[in-house]
């Protein structure tokens, strides 16, 4: 695994004419972001590391996953998660160089980070857009401490052995790669960690570069195999009938309506905190049901797979407002749910949402936004994937905002 990981760097070295050694960018997230945001912020870095290696080579180092808010499953340990439980490593690498955080410090020998800047906004906001940066002193708590001899010590995602020996706090205002001269000329680390790493802007959104980032990052197999036995036991769904066949990302290119998708409506039904967070913007468990019986009857379909964070009484309670058709759910064994987390589960839900013929999400969720550039990978036509619940009192709601993929 070492091997692929260098590769970058091997061939820079010869584009370099001289050796120049290998640098590390590790990032973390404001600790309450959700795990699609962390996907968006993913895709921002990347492009910041593949602009640094046009220069010198950097290999970008994966911040284990752990302690999300919405991970609470009782008896499940979730920290220091490795990314390839859920994303296949070999395709993020076909786009910049990763290593997960522990082939880091196996390859460091020594649990040590350089340098750390922490992401924060210029104090008192700002009335005027323009990129700028400084180090200053800091906004709020970090949650880094100084020990007597000069270390830094964190959270670091659970590891309690790692410390870092440099830290400051930097304001930040800017597109992710406006920071790239600043890591190349006034960093000498081996390794630099940005906390706050939602603080960098998307470079271009929507853009091809944007979409090879997002393209990249494929489910794992182990979880998007489960999805599909799902689909093909309970869906009547599979790829060569319904064209969805995945290929290697780099070589994929679908048009609009290649895909057909399985014979099922797909419905991100977004509940518990979001029921305050976007109140007003969400239809009732009945509402849904509504919504979705026109949908059944206007494709003329008779399943619905529905993803959902509610618990199993709304669930049975929703489930209960159709008589006619059939609405699934997947229900995780003890075995998967171990093994693969919250998180897993999760992207179950995703990968069987995005093979559905017609798709359905919840305002402005990160989750359901997710499920939508599945899709466009897929080849849907767009009209079968951006839509979304309407709240009850305004069943003629705007639609949510088109994102078609550009290769
Ligand atoms: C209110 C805001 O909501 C934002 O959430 P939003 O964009 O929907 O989307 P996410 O950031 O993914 O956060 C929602 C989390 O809740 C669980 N979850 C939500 N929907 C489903 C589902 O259909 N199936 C399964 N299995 N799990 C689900 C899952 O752990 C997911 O990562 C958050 O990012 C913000 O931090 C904030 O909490």
């Amino acid at each position: 695994e070492d091997d692929i990981a260098f590769s970058a760097g091997e061939s820079d070295t010869t584009k370099f004419g001289q050796a120049k050694s290998v640098r590390y960018l590790l990032y973390d997230v404001n600790p309450g972001e959700g795990f699609n945001l962390r996907r968006d912020v993913y895709m921002r870095v990347t492009n910041l590391v593949k602009e640094l290696n046009k220069e010198e080579p950097w290999v970008l180092v994966l911040p284990p996953w752990g302690r999300l808010y919405h991970w609470k499953s009782p008896d499940l340990e979730q920290i220091k998660i490795p990314w390839s439980t859920f994303f296949d490593l070999p395709s993020l690498r076909e786009h910049v160089p990763v290593i997960e955080f522990e082939e880091y410090l196996k390859l460091r020998g020594e649990p040590v980070i350089d340098e750390v800047y922490y992401l924060q906004g210029f104090k008192g906001g700002w009335t005027k857009w323009e990129e700028k940066m400084n180090i200053t002193e800091c906004n709020e708590g970090t949650g880094f401490v100084q020990d007597e001899e000069g270390n830094w010590y964190s959270w670091f995602f659970g590891y309690e052995e790692v410390y870092a020996k440099k830290f400051a706090c930097l304001s930040y205002m800017g597109h992710a790669t406006f920071i790239k001269p600043f890591l190349l000329k006034n960093t000498i680390g081996r390794c630099v960690m940005l906390p706050r790493a939602e603080v960098l802007l998307h470079d271009h959104f929507g853009n091809s570069e944007y979409w090879k980032a997002r393209r990249s990052m494929v489910f794992a197999k182990h979880l998007r195999d489960i999805g599909d036995e799902f689909r093909r036991e309970n869906l009547d769904s599979t790829d060569p009938e319904d064209k969805t066949e995945l290929e290697d990302w780099t070589k994929m290119k679908r048009n609009h309506g290649d895909a057909l998708g399985g014979p099922y409506v797909g419905v991100h039904l977004r509940r518990r905190d979001y029921l305050y967070a976007r109140e007003g913007n969400l239809p009732s468990l009945k509402g849904a049901a509504k919504q979705i019986k026109k949908i059944l009857k206007k494709y003329n379909l008779q399943k619905v797979f529905v993803a959902t964070d509610a618990p199993s009484e709304e669930f049975e309670e929703f489930k209960n407002y159709f008589k006619k058709s059939k609405v699934y759910r997947f229900v995780p064994s003890k075995e998967i749910k171990e093994k693969y987390k919250d998180g897993g589960v999760a992207i179950i839900d995703q990968w069987i949402a995005a093979h559905a013929r017609y798709f359905v999400g919840s305002y402005e969720s990160t989750f359901s936004f997710r499920i939508q550039e599945e899709r466009e990978i897929l080849g849907f036509d767009p009209d079968m994937t951006f839509n979304r619940l309407c709240p009850d009192n305004d069943s003629d709601c705007e639609k949510p905002s088109i994102w078609k993929i550009v290769y």
